[in-house]
């Protein structure tokens, strides 16, 4: 078979269902192709693992991170302190996108469009950024109103009114932010099939105890790393009622989440988990 023969041959295995008629009303060869598989349900729309709503999600999280981090660039270059704001906007999406990419290449089988953690976190959640931003750009309001004298203002400007933290301040917040969401990431890396965004109460076949990697060095480095981000975000932003705010709700979560976690670990690993317990820390500030 010469070398054009051999090529349309095999042009006439993936030929399209029309020419697939032609052929065979000229008396061709006669081809099939193979039924495609079932979809399974939960890939498709409604379904939670729709791969077009994934999709979508992942294209919002990149449009809104390169915008808002556009926008900083530009701002910070004005010299206006507005440009934190859409720089936690863009660590947000950042996050998101991290937390869905991460379980789909470490842990596929349990990725689903609750995997980016954008509505399943409970209306406090959303509670805690939306706060974020307004006590930030209220504070910002106020500031660079009190620098504008010929604005007048509604009302008279409280004199304790905090002034922009300084600049190691800034830096102190970025080093929380990146430092946590790197210790999230290689926890959810480290752990692969045994991580879960919800608590297992039944051990399944392929969960192992992870001691290795981060593991080896924190306890609950997913939780530590999310702890250390959230004050991060504050810090960045130069927060100081939320960034309480912030810590008391995190540290009550977590305490409380890490509590019941570990009686389950207990039960499905025994002496192994309270070994590991008892030699590695959580370094989440009052968490033995
Ligand atoms: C959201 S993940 C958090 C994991 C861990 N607490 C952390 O902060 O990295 C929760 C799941 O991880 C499992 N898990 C926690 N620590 C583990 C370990 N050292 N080895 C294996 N599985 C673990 C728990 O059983 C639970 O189902």
């Amino acid at each position: 078979m010469s070398n054009s023969d051999r090529d349309s041959a095999h042009a006439s295995d993936i030929s399209w269902p029309l020419e697939r008629t032609e052929n065979q009303q000229n008396g061709g060869p006669r081809t099939s192709t193979p039924a495609l598989p079932s979809l399974d349900p939960s890939f498709t729309v409604g379904g939670p693992k729709a791969l077009s709503s994934i999709s979508s999600r992942a294209f919002f999280l990149g449009v809104a991170f390169g915008i808002m981090s556009i926008i900083a660039v530009e701002l910070a270059y004005l010299g206006t302190p507005f440009w934190r704001a859409p720089c936690f906007i863009a660590t947000l999406s950042i996050f998101h996108f991290l937390e869905f990419y991460t379980t789909a290449r470490y842990n596929p089988a349990d990725a689903k469009l609750s995997s980016f953690l954008l509505s399943s976190n409970g209306s406090a959640y959303n509670i805690a950024h939306t706060s974020a931003l307004i006590e930030f750009s209220t504070r910002q309001w106020l500031l660079s109103n009190r620098r504008l004298p010929w604005l007048k203002m509604p009302f008279q400007l409280p004199t304790f009114l905090p002034a922009l933290p300084p600049e190691w301040y800034l830096v102190l917040g970025f080093m929380l932010v990146a430092v946590g969401q790197g210790v999230r990431t290689a926890a959810m890396v480290e752990a692969g099939k045994s991580f879960n965004h919800i608590v297992q109460s039944r051990k399944r076949d392929d969960h192992v105890l992870i001691k290795s990697g981060i593991y080896r060095i924190l306890r609950h480095p997913s939780y530590f790393g999310f702890f250390w981000w959230g004050l991060g975000t504050q810090v960045l932003l130069g927060n100081h009622i939320c960034f309480w705010a912030y810590t008391a709700i995190l540290w009550k979560f977590f305490a409380s989440r890490i509590m019941k976690e570990e009686k389950f670990l207990v039960k499905f690993f025994g002496q192994d988990y309270v070994q590991y317990r008892e030699r590695t820390p959580v370094l989440i500030p009052f968490i033995r």
